[in-house]
């Protein structure tokens, strides 16, 4: 392949005079314009050469397509690569060249075909696939349509809802499910793939196989008031889950247009709006997570190093609390033996009872067997004692916030475990060193920050410290690969990345509040900009003694820019400690619906005197603009200062640890992403001005204040000689 081209297709011709076209473009053969560009020529080669009477499409390796190359999108996007003319490969490459030509085509498909991988495969006279194949249109999790005539073709194929079910959520079906639906003429083994589609491709020309032109297909498409019907519910709801993204309904006009007004003018919508939603903030955002979600298992210095990961046999959790038991659910259900230390039988019975009532609810929901549940509650084993560490190869402990605790158990754990078994801690704030401090095992010492739940939560939060080896954090990453988390690999510091984000957030929420804000309006306003939920019912949810907890640690290590509020405390006095105990910010009923509370005024006005705060009517009157700026400009600080210290590699990581820890909208792009598209010179002026009138919560950082003065990017990378990693 040229070193300057991304990808190619080749074509075979056989004895039986089937074409056979390849796609290559490893990993998952995307379909560059390289690629695309190949394939019309291998196509217009092959329609004009008299020994071809059919083409058969197919993937290299075991995998068809992973769709359109995604980075294709930022080239266009940065200008360096110039936009084919609109409708270029749907209308003239996909449907006048390849399903109107006069020999038929048959897509086989093994492995993978997204996107426009699958839209390819539907502008095909007939699609093959093995068992294993997944097929989906995944676009609108990348903000974009499913432009290859996704939407025209599926609905033709697999019928109105089923089309508008697998566009909306993105998900994709196994191959027999496509079967089933139509979308798939036949299910067959990897090994029969090819002579399938080569004598299903002849049958077409003999007439033996239908030869059908999904486009103009309509027997599966309901009447058109029914229809119409369909499609406005579906609006309704894409505009109740995604009120901040203009894509998904672009994309059910496409669909429309295709029903009301026929395919070709369908195409042609679809060909134009395909084009619009390139340019939208909210698909410059998700493009850049798709890459920078994958870019978190790539740290220089460890992941460059030829390094293989060791096998992790079986793995010890000390405390069965909530943390521990969801981690001991999310290990066990990839397989990984497990032994739960408790302190006593009491404690440990309602450990594994935890995990127990963990996958009983998948049972419940039918996403589980009983005979799946009862395997993998097998591999779970209790234990009072360290005796049964002798063997394992790596620990996590999950005991309660405690230094002196933690140090303890990390020094018997040197005693009891094999010399090469890492150990973990799940703290949440806690620096590793001091854990660390009693044993001589500096080097095998890691975070492993888990999220609450543990076993649904997407990312873990590696922490590593000036000591941790390269060899255990290379283990971790596959670990966490293997449990489907999103690892973001982090310095070692108090909070850590995510908790050092997210402490800045719920800190300016009091400081707000304190001076006349109303909390419920700050919560709407957050939930607005696309949070799942407000500061304050967020501290309720975690509650009220985890949210002291970790504000001590902050207190502790960062006094010159905490915000001491004593709201919290004074609710925690009056036993209201959150939705556990049905009173926090809000009250909860039985089915726990929260619902304002008009006392939380009393508790307040009680803190704004202890502070010696007063109300200012500049802030009473935020408007929702101003809230979400003066709630995560200091998020955006702080993420700063995370960068500059070297806590952070990479920005892009502090946008995956943004998304997956906090919840930050993904269509923002993460929280580095989203700071420089409002601009590192606006944040930096705010910042300012609040700290002189409000005091050195709000102070710039030196980072952003350099930055910021010449507004210069703040994801640009940080000169290694300051980074502290
Ligand atoms: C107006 C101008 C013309 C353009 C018209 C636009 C219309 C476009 C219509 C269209 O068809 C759009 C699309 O097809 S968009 C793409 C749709 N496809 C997807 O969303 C699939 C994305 N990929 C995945 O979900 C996973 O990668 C996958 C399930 C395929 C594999 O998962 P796995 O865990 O095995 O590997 P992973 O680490 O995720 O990826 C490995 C490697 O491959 C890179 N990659 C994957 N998919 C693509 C892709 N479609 N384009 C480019 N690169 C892709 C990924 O980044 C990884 O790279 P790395 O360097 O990290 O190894
Ligand atoms: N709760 C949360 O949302 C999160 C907590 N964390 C961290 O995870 C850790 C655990 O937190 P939680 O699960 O919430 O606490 P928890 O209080 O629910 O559970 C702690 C458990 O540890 C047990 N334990 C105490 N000493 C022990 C010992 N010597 N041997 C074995 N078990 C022992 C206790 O009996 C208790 O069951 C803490 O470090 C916390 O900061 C991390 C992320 C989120």
């Amino acid at each position: 392949m040229d070193s300057r081209t991304k990808g190619k297709t080749v074509m075979e011709v056989g004895s039986d005079g089937v074409a056979v076209i390849t796609l290559i473009n490893p990993p998952v053969n995307s379909l560059s314009f390289d690629v695309l560009y190949n394939l019309k020529s291998n196509y217009e080669e092959a329609l004009s050469r008299n020994d071809v009477k059919a083409i058969v499409i197919t993937g290299a390796k075991g995998k068809f397509s992973g769709g359109f190359d995604i980075s294709g999108f930022g080239e266009i996007q940065k200008g360096t690569r110039k936009e084919p003319k609109v409708g270029y490969i749907s209308i003239d490459i996909l449907t006048d060249l390849l399903e109107a030509a006069r020999k038929p085509s048959v897509a086989a498909i093994d492995g993978l075909a997204l996107g426009g991988g699958l839209e390819l495969s539907m502008a095909c006279h007939a699609r093959i696939s093995t068992p294993g194949a997944q097929l989906g249109l995944p676009e609108l999790q990348l903000g974009v349509i499913p432009g290859f005539g996704g939407t025209q073709r599926l609905p033709r194929l697999v019928g109105l809802t089923k089309a508008l079910e697998m566009i909306l959520t993105s998900k994709p079906v196994r191959a027999e499910e496509g079967h089933s639906l139509g979308l798939i003429d036949a299910v067959v083994p990897s090994a029969e793939l090819l002579t399938t589609a080569r004598r299903w491709a002849l049958d077409i020309v003999e007439r033996r196989k239908p030869w059908i032109s999904s486009v103009l297909k309509t027997d599966k498409l309901p009447p058109l008031g029914e229809a119409r019907e369909i499609l406005k519910f579906a609006r309704g709801q894409t505009r109740k889950q995604a009120p901040n993204m203009k894509h998904p309904l672009m994309c059910l006009d496409a669909l429309e247009t295709g029903i009301v007004s026929g395919p070709r003018a369908g195409l042609e919508k679809e060909a134009e709006v395909g084009s619009q939603v390139i340019s939208l903030d909210t698909t410059k955002g998700l493009i850049h997570v798709f890459f920078s979600q994958r870019g978190t298992v790539k740290v220089p210095g460890v992941t460059d190093r030829g390094l293989i990961p060791r096998k992790i046999k079986k793995v010890a959790i000390i405390g069965g609390g909530l943390m521990g038991s969801g981690i001991a659910t999310a290990l066990i259900l990839s397989n990984y033996p497990v032994i739960l230390k408790e302190v006593n039988e009491k404690f440990l019975e309602a450990g594994i009872g935890r995990v127990k009532a963990n996958l009983q609810s998948r049972v419940r929901k039918g996403s589980m067997s009983k005979e799946k549940f009862e395997k993998t509650m097998s591999l779970l084993k209790g234990s009072l004692d360290y005796e049964s560490f002798r063997d394992v190869d790596m620990v996590i402990e999950a005991v309660i916030e405690n230094i002196s605790l933690k140090q303890q158990i990390f020094a018997d754990l040197e005693k009891y475990c094999p010399q090469h078994c890492i150990l973990a801690s799940n703290t949440s704030t806690i620096d590793l060193n001091k854990i660390g401090e009693r044993t001589k095992s500096q080097d095998r010492i890691v975070g492993a920050h888990f999220f609450s739940p543990a076993h649904v939560m997407p990312l873990l939060e590696i922490v590593r410290t000036n000591h941790t080896s390269a060899q255990v954090i290379v283990d971790l990453l596959d670990v966490g690969k293997k449990i489907k988390k999103t690892p973001v690999v982090v310095g070692n510091c108090t909070g850590f990345a995510v908790n050092r984000m997210f402490f800045p957030y719920t800190q300016a929420a009091m400081f707000l509040v304190e001076r006349g804000a109303d909390p419920y309006l700050i919560d709407s306003a957050v939930s607005k900009f696309g949070m799942p939920m407000g500061p304050f019912r967020l501290c309720d949810l975690v509650g009220f003694g985890v949210a002291i907890a970790t504000a001590t640690q902050f207190i502790e290590n960062f006094p010159e820019r905490t915000y001491k509020s004593m709201i919290i405390p004074l609710m925690q006095e009056d036993k209201r400690a959150g939705e556990a105990t049905r009173k926090g910010f809000y009250l909860y009923d039985d089915k726990r619906k929260a619902k304002p509370d008009p006392e939380l005024k009393k508790y307040i006005e009680k803190a704004r005197s202890m502070s010696g705060a007063n109300v200012d009517p500049k802030l009473v009157k935020l408007s929702e603009k101003e809230i979400i700026e003066m709630t995560f400009f200091p998020v955006v600080n702080e993420a700063c200062r995370v960068f500059a210290e070297g806590i952070a590699v990479k920005a892009a990581d502090l946008d995956i640890a943004a998304i997956f820890g906090m919840g930050f909208p993904p269509y923002r792009g993460g929280i580095m992403f989203w700071a420089d598209s409002i601009g590192s010179k606006y944040i930096y002026s705010r910042l300012d001005e609040w700290s002189k009138t409000y005091g050195d919560f709000f102070k710039p950082c030196a980072f952003l204040a350099e930055r910021g003065s010449k507004g210069a990017p703040l994801s640009a990378p940080v000169e290694q000689a300051r980074s502290r990693l």
